[in-house]
């Protein structure tokens, strides 16, 4: 695989980055970013730099057809852009590669034409922080918490949808986006049978949000990526096998490396909920009721391109979410939020059983660990019928567990600069 070119005009924002899938017969793609335009700002080096990245990071999505055995990367790199080149492409894939019986995907090293030293160290400029939106719980958290703290969060989405639309409408925050539009050939190709699979969205929608803020002027990129997101769902081959695994701290320490060594911006990104559980999220989202009739975690949502589809009420992350706000609002308010009770309906008994680890393996959802849901269940005290079937289900070496839990206590390795550290501590406090 090869990356030929790719171009940019500022005065549209648009970039059309090329791919090469070599061989006997070459396929070729083209994806276009249209990034917003500022006025009155000149594009800054740092711009460019940033979409010399995304250009092999967005690449994954062609890769995908055909796994060649070669990846060849346009431009000399620093060792640190190598090192976040080879782990997007295995550990990024590894989801794919273990779905599609691909083992030789994991062992991958993406080739890069020569090493050259690191940038000098450029400083992100100080002023309102961008915030990455999904139209989740945790996003809004983030921008609750941003907002307290008085530094005025700018939330921004790659191809916002209705739900992502809705809250920040609820936000009253006013908001910026940028397009992606991936190759439609790549749509005939799947259709005609072609491999597919999950890639790392995250790396490329955070490589968008920090080329933004480089472009418009903007402080750090902050995302709402958690605790648990840098766990695996399975080992494979001896590998981690992560449906999240861009979400997680090592590809977020990674990516602020390449970013440092490329580009030379110090502290461009950080996820400022990476010490917390699914379950402490939870509990600050259940503050914040101007959210309730828009927020939507849920990616079935969002796959049915249905402006109005919010919760589909029968998916891991559904239950999971539901599990986790559970405890700490009343009933009546999560029903709202879900447009059902799902502790009412037994059918979903199974679906629970399989995040409380009774069954199988964690599901390649974004979904917490099995041990918060433990603690979640064990905080509920009441007979919906959903509820008494999991006690009785769950072994009683687990309950023991559970009462031993950390999920409230914030933990782990993080990479939040000591501003924010502080910001993230008074909004716990
Ligand atoms: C919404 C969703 O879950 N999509 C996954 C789904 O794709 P589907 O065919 O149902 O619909 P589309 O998302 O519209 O994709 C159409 C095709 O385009 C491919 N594609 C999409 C985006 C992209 O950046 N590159 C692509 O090549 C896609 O493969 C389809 O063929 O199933 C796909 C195959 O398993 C998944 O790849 C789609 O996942 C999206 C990339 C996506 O945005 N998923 C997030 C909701 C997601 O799973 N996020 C993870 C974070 C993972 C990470 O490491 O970043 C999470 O929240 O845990
Ligand atoms: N379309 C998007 N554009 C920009 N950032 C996004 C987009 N979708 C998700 N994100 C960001 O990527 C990270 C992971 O997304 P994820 O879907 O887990 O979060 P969420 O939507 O905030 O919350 P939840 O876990 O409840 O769905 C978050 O920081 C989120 O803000």
């Amino acid at each position: 695989m090869r990356f030929p070119s790719y171009s940019f005009d500022p005065a549209t924002g648009v970039v059309a980055f090329d791919y090469l899938l070599d061989g006997p017969e070459p396929l070729r793609f083209t994806e276009t970013v249209t990034f917003p335009v500022p006025t009155g700002r000149d594009v800054p080096e740092t711009f460019h730099r940033v979409l010399d990245l995304l250009h092999v990071v967005a690449g994954v999505s062609y890769f995908k057809v055909g796994a060649p055995a070669r990846v060849v990367a346009p431009k000399p790199v620093p060792a640190e852009v190598a090192a976040f080149f080879t782990a997007v492409y295995t550990k990024g894939m590894a989801e794919y590669a273990y779905r599609n019986r691909l083992p030789h995907v994991l062992e991958l090293t993406v080739e890069t034409p020569g090493v050259i030293p690191a940038a000098a160290p450029v400083e992100v400029p100080g002023a309102r922080p961008l915030s990455a939106v999904g139209g989740g719980k945790d996003s809004i958290v983030t921008l609750e918490i941003l907002r307290a703290a008085g530094l005025d969060p700018v939330p921004f989405s790659v191809n916002p949808n209705p739900v992502i639309e809705n809250v920040n409408a609820a936000s009253g925050l006013s908001a910026l986006a940028a397009r992606r539009k991936l190759d439609p050939r790549l749509f005939e190709l799947n259709k005609a049978g072609a491999l597919n699979g999950h890639i790392p969205v995250t790396a490329i929608n955070s490589l968008i949000s920090i080329a933004t803020a480089a472009w418009h002027g903007l402080g750090p990129v902050v995302m709402s990526n958690e605790r648990s997101a840098s766990d695996p769902n399975l080992i494979w081959n001896g590998h981690e096998v992560n449906h999240q695994w861009s979400k997680g701290v090592l590809a977020e320490g990674l990516l602020r490396d390449a970013v440092a060594a490329y580009a030379g911006l110090t502290d461009p990104y950080f996820s400022l909920l990476r010490p917390l559980s699914e379950l402490h999220i939870a509990q600050l989202f259940a503050g914040h009721t101007a959210y309730d009739d828009v927020v939507t975690s849920c990616n079935k949502a969002f796959k049915l391109h249905d402006p109005t589809a919010r919760w589909c009420g029968d998916c891991p992350k559904c239950r999971f979410v539901f599990l986790a706000m559970a405890p700490h609002m009343s009933r009546e308010r999560l029903a709202h939020i879900f447009g059902r009770d799902l502790f009412a309906d037994e059918a979903q008994v199974p679906g629970f059983l399989e995040l409380l680890g009774v069954d199988a393996h964690k599901p390649f959802e974004c979904v917490g660990e099995a041990e918060e849901c433990l603690v979640a269940l064990a905080m509920l005290t009441d007979d919906a019928p959903v509820l008494v079937a999991l006690r009785a289900a769950v072994p009683a070496s687990a309950w023991t567990d559970a009462s031993r839990s950390s999920v409230f206590t914030p933990g782990g390795p993080d990479h939040l600069p000591p501003a924010y550290k502080k910001i993230l501590n008074e909004a716990l406090a």
